[in-house]
């Protein structure tokens, strides 16, 4: 099916198309975020319960006013409150597929798709021959005279990805789409939204606190906690350099801020790492779990990295254990069942973790 527009022209792939500084306060919270996001990206907005991402999404859709900042979609303003400029919710050239979907029950899976479509000027027919078209896009040409109460939690979904999209919006809103769905639905539906996803011409934000979606269908990543944005860039360069604990707890490292004077990281009053790279000032030192080695007594050939700790818990990590400890520093080190039984770890008990300076990765903390 050839996309037609019903919005407007198609954004040219590479120019931003939204271009957003959001600042709202509630109450005692403070969003104060800027957005850029090109034709054809997908961004996620990333981040821990409270941080403010619905709250992003809700000032794009209009649902939440701004009360300073700007919304510019397209090269035109939506909201400037500066200038007194507002556009309520339905002129807005956005699709927004919510966490629920927010599909009317009494109205078919066609009749829901057809709904947006009439609402941005089509006739019956011509909104009811499009709605199709996307339901057949969508694989769900057998469902299409279903209520929601009648279709499976990724059949939903996909129908209300399908309104969202069939008005071909220069900016499609996510909030947390695959939240609703068991694990092995998510699989399918998370692979079947990547797609049409690539297909989109528009800007695409996706709003999530599950690293895994923000990964597979993000372009960019943008993370935001109370209320700002601590780190954006590509999910190779934050997986590899994070420069928060939220961060690195989400791709799974060890992080620490220091003082580099060469291969020594001070840490702390009396704690330093000894670091592959050679560095000066400060810097954040990184290691994953498994880059951790545990020993009952302190090891002999001593590595440089060693030191007394407790440990503090004990979980289960895909076929690992991981065991978090307590010392000059706090760390997660992930180790075999094996390993684990031949030291019979409990907690409290005392250890001494061990890591080389090859599986350390040093880089600076000012952000340049
Ligand atoms: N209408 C409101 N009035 C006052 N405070 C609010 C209002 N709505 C949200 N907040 C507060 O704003 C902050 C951000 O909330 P928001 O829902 O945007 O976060 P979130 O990142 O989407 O979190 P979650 O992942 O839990 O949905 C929270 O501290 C929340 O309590």
């Amino acid at each position: 099916m050839t996309a037609v527009s019903v919005v407007g022209a198609e954004p040219e792939a590479g120019t931003p198309v939204l271009d957003a500084r959001l600042v709202v306060d509630l109450g005692t919270f403070r969003l104060d975020i800027a957005l850029r996001i090109r034709a054809g990206e997908v961004v996620a907005l990333l981040g821990p319960n409270g941080a403010g991402k619905t709250t992003a999404l809700r000032t794009l859709a209009g649902l939440t006013p701004l009360s300073t900042g700007h919304i510019t979609l397209g090269g035109q303003d939506l909201d400037r409150p500066d200038n007194r400029r507002w556009t309520p919710t339905e002129r807005r050239p956005i699709g927004v597929v919510f966490q629920d979907y927010l599909l009317f029950p009494h109205l078919s899976a066609l009749d829901n798709v057809a709904f947006g479509l009439r609402r941005h000027g089509l006739d019956r027919r011509q909104a009811r021959q499009r709605a199709g078209e996307w339901l057949d896009r969508m694989d769900l040409a057998a469902q299409s005279r279903r209520k929601p109460r009648q279709l499976s939690g990724g059949q939903a979904q996909r129908v209300a990805l399908a309104r969202a999209l069939a008005v071909n919006p220069a900016l499609l809103l996510l909030d947390e789409p695959l939240a609703a769905l068991d694990a092995r639905t998510r699989l399918d539906t998370r692979a079947g939204l990547q797609h049409h996803l690539t297909e989109h011409p528009g800007a695409t934000l996706l709003v999530t606190h599950d690293p895994l979606d923000a990964l597979v269908l993000a372009d960019r990543l943008v993370i935001v906690e109370d209320g700002h944005v601590v780190q954006e860039g590509d999910a190779t360069t934050i997986t590899a350099r994070p420069r928060t604990d939220y961060v690195a707890r989400l791709v799974g490292l060890n992080l620490y801020r220091g003082h580099a004077d060469g291969h020594t990281v001070r840490i702390g009053a009396d704690f330093s790492l000894t670091t592959a790279e050679q560095h000066a000032g400060e810097v954040f030192v990184a290691f994953p779990p498994s880059a951790v080695a545990l020993h009952p007594h302190r090891p002999d050939g001593s590595p440089r990295n060693t030191w007394p700790a407790t440990i503090t818990g004990i979980q289960r990590h895909g076929d690992n254990l991981r065991i978090q400890l307590t010392g000059p520093i706090d760390v997660a080190a992930d180790i075999t069942p094996a390993a684990a039984a031949h030291l019979h770890l409990t907690p409290g008990q005392p250890l001494w973790p061990a890591v080389k300076a090859a599986e350390t990765r040093a880089y600076p903390a000012a952000t340049t």
